[in-house]
């Protein structure tokens, strides 16, 4: 099992080093029940968040909030962000592809659509980077009938998505788009598809561009198809190990590497995918959780919580 630890080293954060964490089982199994032994090992799952710890974490925040990054720099971060996620690519080659035990196990409802039994399915994974989903699921598909479509904004994740040995025209297509835009992709029919996947995505975007994104989701799934999503949770230690002059908005940051990225909490995702300007909901919400895990450095008898968000949402 991969656990995140804090190395205790000076670095600038990047979209690399804080999205992973896998468990054995859902949501993990490492329960603490004696506090005394909260130093014996480096990883809890289900960890206790108590008041103080909320106190700490907001007055981190708070100290963001008075010093965000300098007006006049701004806008750069709202103009081109793709072209972050390009540098992120071509700087990273490799290494951002990884291996995702919990995939299977916290979505298994997506690799039913890899059943040899399952039928016509179509699957589409937004904000796709390496390909992280369509490729452990195209790889263990028994059904000739499933299709996975996957596109990004950045033109070199695509490039490594296309350049990947596996990947197999006739079972995929992977292209550029933006989530945000206010068109679905060419590619792609309205209310064709059965699933989509986003995972560490929706964080990248503006809060303004949000409602935008959901339109388009619930466009192109099926009635009664299903969105799964899992993302960063507010005060998630990636966001409060944030310094001075990273903060564009609250909730919202720019890595050392010019990436954005929002901490979520679940009732924001909620009335996302309710939608913002509709009297009847856009989707039935089947699962929103806070993952919540502590990380315990021992040597430095340091504390830390990862915090990510997980859902399921079928169109109404
Ligand atoms: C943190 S990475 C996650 C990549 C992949 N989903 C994974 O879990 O490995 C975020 C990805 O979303 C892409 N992205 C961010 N905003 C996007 C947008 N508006 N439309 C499409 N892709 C976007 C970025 O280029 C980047 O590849």
């Amino acid at each position: 099992m991969e656990e995140v630890v804090d190395k205790g080293k000076k670095r600038t954060s990047s979209a690399l080093d804080v999205q992973e964490e896998n468990g054995t089982s859902k949501f993990g199994s490492r329960l603490l029940t004696e506090e005394n032994d909260v130093f014996s090992q480096n990883a809890w799952d289900h960890a206790d968040w108590d008041e103080e710890q909320e106190e700490l974490a907001k007055e981190k925040v708070s100290v963001q909030l008075e010093n965000p990054v300098p007006e006049d720099e701004q806008e750069q971060y709202y103009a081109e962000p793709a072209e972050y996620w390009n540098k992120f690519y071509e700087k990273n080659e490799n290494r951002f592809f990884k291996d995702r035990n919990w995939l299977k196990l916290e979505f298994p409802e997506l690799f039913s659509t890899s059943e040899a039994t399952a039928g016509k399915k179509r699957v589409f994974e937004i904000g796709c980077g390496a390909g992280n989903t369509m490729y452990p699921l195209l790889e263990q598909s028994q059904n000739p009938d499933l299709f996975v479509y996957a596109a990004d904004y950045s033109k070199t994740a695509v490039d490594v998505v296309l350049g990947n040995k596996k990947y197999d025209p006739t079972r995929s297509c992977a292209f550029v788009w933006d989530l945000s835009s206010s068109e679905i992709p060419s590619e792609i029919e309205p209310e064709s598809l059965d699933m989509i996947v986003l995972i560490f995505v929706l964080s990248a975007l503006a809060p303004e561009q949000w409602d935008q994104a959901v339109k388009n989701i619930y466009k192109m799934l099926k009635p009664g198809g299903l969105v799964m999503f899992r993302d960063y949770g507010r005060y998630d230690l990636a966001q409060l190990r944030f310094k001075k002059n990273r903060l564009l908005k609250e909730n919202f940051y720019i890595r050392g590497d010019g990436t954005r990225v929002y901490f979520f909490t679940s009732e924001e995702i909620a009335a996302m995918f309710k939608g913002s300007d509709q009297e009847k909901p856009l989707f039935e919400i089947e699962q929103n959780a806070v993952d919540r895990r502590l990380i315990v450095n021992r040597q430095r008898k340091l504390k830390m919580y990862r915090v990510w968000l997980q859902g399921k949402f079928r169109k109404l």
